[in-house]
């Protein structure tokens, strides 16, 4: 489980993983810094790391967020970080099937590398793209279902679900690590369905 250098502050990994051009590196930022920067799209090389501390019911959380690579070449980098993960951030583009379909291996990935009690996130991200939207909400919603995993739309361009993620996140792993047993137990699933932001905004054509 996870170490904690200061009694109370739990510390936490999370991972963002998927594809490339999904948004990893956007989401990151939006969460982080509260920005958006449209339009130059630079890939990240290997892995990089940001941190932010959260509040969990006057408990701080901080989560140590390493933002991977999505590009094929740098997997045997990536795969390496996986085991220090206690959360995965899985994105794909609703405005890419390619990028939805190849969840499934993603999937497959992370049960070969990653701990098995890992938490684990799916997120459509560019959710703000109306117009340019390849993946219905419902395809996604079922794909989380069959792997029994917690789902959500995002955009990191508006910022939709996007403090949601991480701090449902925060929230289970810190309920995890209270070895909480009770029926009251946080379920996150549950708390994601009620948090979570429906609308999709229209926005003027991606440039991605
Ligand atoms: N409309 C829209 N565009 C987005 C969103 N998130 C990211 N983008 C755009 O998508 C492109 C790729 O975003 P990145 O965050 O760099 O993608 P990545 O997943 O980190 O890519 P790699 O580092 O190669 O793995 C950029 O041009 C972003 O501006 C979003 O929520 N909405």
């Amino acid at each position: 489980m996870s170490s904690t250098a200061d009694a109370d502050v739990h510390h936490e990994v999370v991972m963002l993983l998927g594809d490339s051009g999904v948004g990893k590196t956007c989401m990151l930022m939006r969460f982080r810094d509260g920005l958006f920067l449209a339009g130059n799209f630079i890939s990240t090389v290997g892995v990089d790391f940001r941190t932010k501390v959260v509040e969990v019911d006057e408990t701080k959380v901080k989560l140590q967020i390493w933002d991977t690579a999505g590009q094929e070449r740098f997997r045997s980098v990536t795969h390496a970080y996986y085991r220090d993960a206690h959360a995965l951030l899985l994105l794909y583009d609703v405005t890419n099937k390619n990028s939805f379909d190849n969840i499934r291996a993603w999937l497959g990935e992370i049960r070969e590398y990653a701990q098995d009690d890992v938490v684990i996130m799916l997120l459509g991200n560019k959710a703000d793209c109306g117009s340019e939207r390849a993946v219905r909400r419902e395809e996604g919603e079922r794909l989380a279902r069959e792997y029994n995993v917690t789902f959500m739309e995002t955009s990191a361009k508006s910022g939709q679900n996007v403090e949601l993620a991480f701090h449902a996140i925060a929230r289970e792993l810190k309920y995890r690590q209270n070895g909480h047993k009770d029926p009251q137990r946080f379920n996150v699933q549950e708390y994601v369905r009620e948090q979570s932001q429906q609308p999709a905004t229209q926005c003027p054509p991606c440039s991605y």
